[in-house]
């Protein structure tokens, strides 16, 4: 506690995150607590605000944008989501003390010592009128870090009774204590690369995991996937947009399997690439819009003896946006809110810029 803020038992903070599916907005509302040096939150109110289709192609292709495009999307994104932050705060009277926003990220290149989420602050805390917290993870890559995953701090702090706590968005993260260190890494992809087979059934993505349950697994295909080099590293390590069009894409596009095979031969190499670590003991907490994937369920426990955990939707839904929420917290507080054990990073460090409106 080294500031006025760490007097402060409750504090009240919208958590902002923008996903690598591109679903939508996730925004919720969490009074955060400490208690003789326990965290413990209450999720009051959340929201998804889903991407116009404009949105989504603005964001999905903003790597290709020149200088000044991109400069201009950070600064409209940032109003975007101040004017989105404004209308739930009007909506739910919920008042905050604070916005802690992930923004969208458009780079992540840790080895070159950079990491981009665009969503300006400046613009973001002017437009609705709170003080902001965002850009969590440049000064994790500037100590040498992966910049992610960075949700394990609140895994720890939050959610310690699971011995896992995977997330299943677009790609797989996975946490969990070992040797009284938390450790974490992204295990593989999972949405980035089910939701654009999905849309040549014309769906957004494969509900519960029909489409793919209806393939057969291409041995050929899983063991090339299997034997990406990415599966042998050991963490900490994380993975991006980049990985996927230079290493995962060009082998899925060379097979000519029909669309529900290839499916059915991913959801295996998830399945397989999330259970092969695990200890068999223990409960795992699953969250993201994945832990909807019943198939995707299935089949990770048919290969592992560790308890699956679903929880209430809400916390499979906005976790991720909850726990950012938490950091912008800790921020504030001064407090260590990027775990090196988990990122790489030469130390721990209090990420995160802070703007006033
Ligand atoms: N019922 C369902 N069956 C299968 N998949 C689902 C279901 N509901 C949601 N999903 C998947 O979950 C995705 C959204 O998940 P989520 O919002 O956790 O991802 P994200 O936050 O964008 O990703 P990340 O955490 O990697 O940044 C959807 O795009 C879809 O692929
Ligand atoms: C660079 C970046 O945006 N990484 C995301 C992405 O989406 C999932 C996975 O890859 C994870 O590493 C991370 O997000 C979560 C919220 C994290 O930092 O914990």
């Amino acid at each position: 506690m080294t500031n006025s803020w760490g007097s402060r038992k409750t504090i009240k903070a919208i958590g902002m995150m923008s996903g690598t599916s591109l679903d939508g907005l996730d925004i919720a509302a969490v009074e955060i607590t400490e208690h003789d040096k326990k965290w413990s939150f209450k999720l009051q109110e959340a929201e998804t605000i889903s991407y116009t289709t404009e949105w989504k192609k603005r964001l999905q292709t903003a790597h290709i944008l020149s200088g000044t495009e991109l400069t201009a999307l950070n600064a409209k994104y940032g109003l975007f989501l101040g004017e989105q932050a404004r209308k739930f705060i009007n909506n739910t009277k919920f008042a905050t003390d604070l916005i802690a926003s992930h923004g969208h990220t458009v780079f992540h290149q840790p080895e070159n010592g950079f990491t981009l989420q665009i969503g300006s602050g400046a613009h973001l805390s002017t437009s609705s009128n709170c003080l902001t917290v965002c850009d969590f993870r440049t000064g994790d890559v500037v100590l040498g870090g992966q910049g992610a995953p960075l949700v394990p701090i609140g895994d720890r702090l939050l959610f310690s009774e699971f011995e896992y706590c995977l997330n299943l968005g677009g790609f797989a993260n996975i946490s969990y204590e070992e040797k009284e260190k938390r450790k974490a890494f992204d295990n593989c992809p999972v949405n980035i690369v089910l939701n654009p087979l999905a849309e040549k059934f014309d769906q957004p993505f494969d509900k519960n995991g029909e489409l793919g349950r209806q393939g057969k697994v291409n041995e050929a295909l899983l063991k090339k996937l299997n034997a990406l080099s990415y599966y042998r590293h050991q963490p900490p390590k994380s993975l991006g947009r980049e990985w996927i069009e230079s290493e995962f894409l060009p082998i899925l596009n060379k097979t000519e399997l029909n669309t529900r095979d290839k499916m059915r031969t991913i959801y295996e190499h998830i399945a397989l690439q999330i259970t092969k670590d695990l200890s068999g003991d223990g409960k795992m907490l699953v969250t993201g819009g994945g832990a909807f994937n019943s198939f995707l369920m299935e089949r990770m426990q048919a290969l592992t003896s560790t308890e699956i955990i679903l929880p209430e939707t809400n916390l499979i839904d906005y976790k991720e946006a909850i726990v950012f929420a938490f950091m912008g917290v800790l921020r504030l507080r001064e407090e260590i809110n990027c775990l090196a054990s988990v990122t790489g990073a030469r130390k721990n460090s209090c990420s995160g810029v802070i703007f006033l409106p």
